[in-house]
């Protein structure tokens, strides 16, 4: 699709693991406020498509760049890289013998270089904005799964991300958590955050996304608007998918 504001491109991107030929040509420009959702069946690329964005993962061929600069290969390009791409995964990944405050403020201090008093201060905010702000002495065990992602979002959020992320964030959680995960995230794209989602939160996808890119093969075989994507998927493969887990 026609991107006005291009924050991210990945040109001609191919990943192997071993043989296993993972990404295939992608082609894909992420703009500025766009809230992109990535869906597709078991193992079609698509966590390996969001960790090659934040170079958690290299590529064989092509290029990706974030606001048209290349991403650096090592060193403190890396740990500056991370800080702009935010990324919340499947398993919260919260130091379990830190405070709340601590792993929000953590990060702010060696990467952003920010002083403890004002990185303290904005994951305050942070936690506040995504409703734990009386959470704030508590470690990690002491809270439910719902509430350690939601401090893995404050935790990235407080690097004054360009983009966030997304790795199946809700995957790990008992349903009825699932909602004030969404919740969060759906604020986030009304505040006009970019965001890449991979997801199986179709209820998501039509309600926050401008865009849902459907992968099967290491491919990116549709990228369309939600309700056209939804309504009239075009391809088989995408067919074939809709109509397996529309009918749980
Ligand atoms: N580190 C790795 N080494 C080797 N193969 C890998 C590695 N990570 C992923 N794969 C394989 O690459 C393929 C794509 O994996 P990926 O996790 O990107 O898929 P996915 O679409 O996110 O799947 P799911 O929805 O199940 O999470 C799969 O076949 C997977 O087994």
């Amino acid at each position: 699709m026609a991107v006005v504001d291009p924050l991210i491109e990945l040109r001609d991107v191919n990943k192997f693991y071993g043989q296993l030929h993972v990404l295939q040509d992608i082609n894909l420009t992420i703009g500025r406020g766009e809230v992109v959702v990535v869906i597709g069946p078991s193992g079609s690329g698509k966590s390996t498509l969001c960790r090659t964005v934040n170079r958690l993962e290299s590529i064989e061929s092509g290029t990706i760049t974030i606001d048209g600069q290349p991403l650096p290969e090592e060193g403190k390009g890396l740990a500056a890289l991370r800080a702009d791409v935010g990324m919340v995964f499947q398993s919260f990944n919260l130091f379990a013998h830190k405070t709340v405050l601590a792993n929000v403020s953590l990060a702010q201090i060696k990467v952003r270089r920010r002083k403890k008093d004002e990185a303290d201060r904005r994951s305050r905010e942070l936690l506040e904005r995504v409703g734990l702000a009386s959470q704030a002495d508590k470690y990690p065990a002491q809270l439910s799964g719902g509430q350690q992602q939601r401090v893995a979002i404050a935790r990235a959020l407080a690097m004054d991300p360009k983009v966030m992320l997304f790795d199946e964030p809700t995957s790990a959680l008992d349903p009825e958590m699932i909602n004030e995960v969404l919740e969060v995230m759906q604020q986030l794209a009304r505040d006009g955050m970019t965001m890449v989602v991979v997801t199986h939160e179709m209820g998501f996808a039509r309600s926050a996304a401008n865009r849902v890119v459907f992968m099967a093969d290491g491919r990116c075989i549709e990228d369309r608007a939600p309700e056209d994507f939804f309504n009239h998927p075009e391809s088989d493969r995408a067919k074939d998918f809709l109509s397996k887990i529309l009918k749980h």
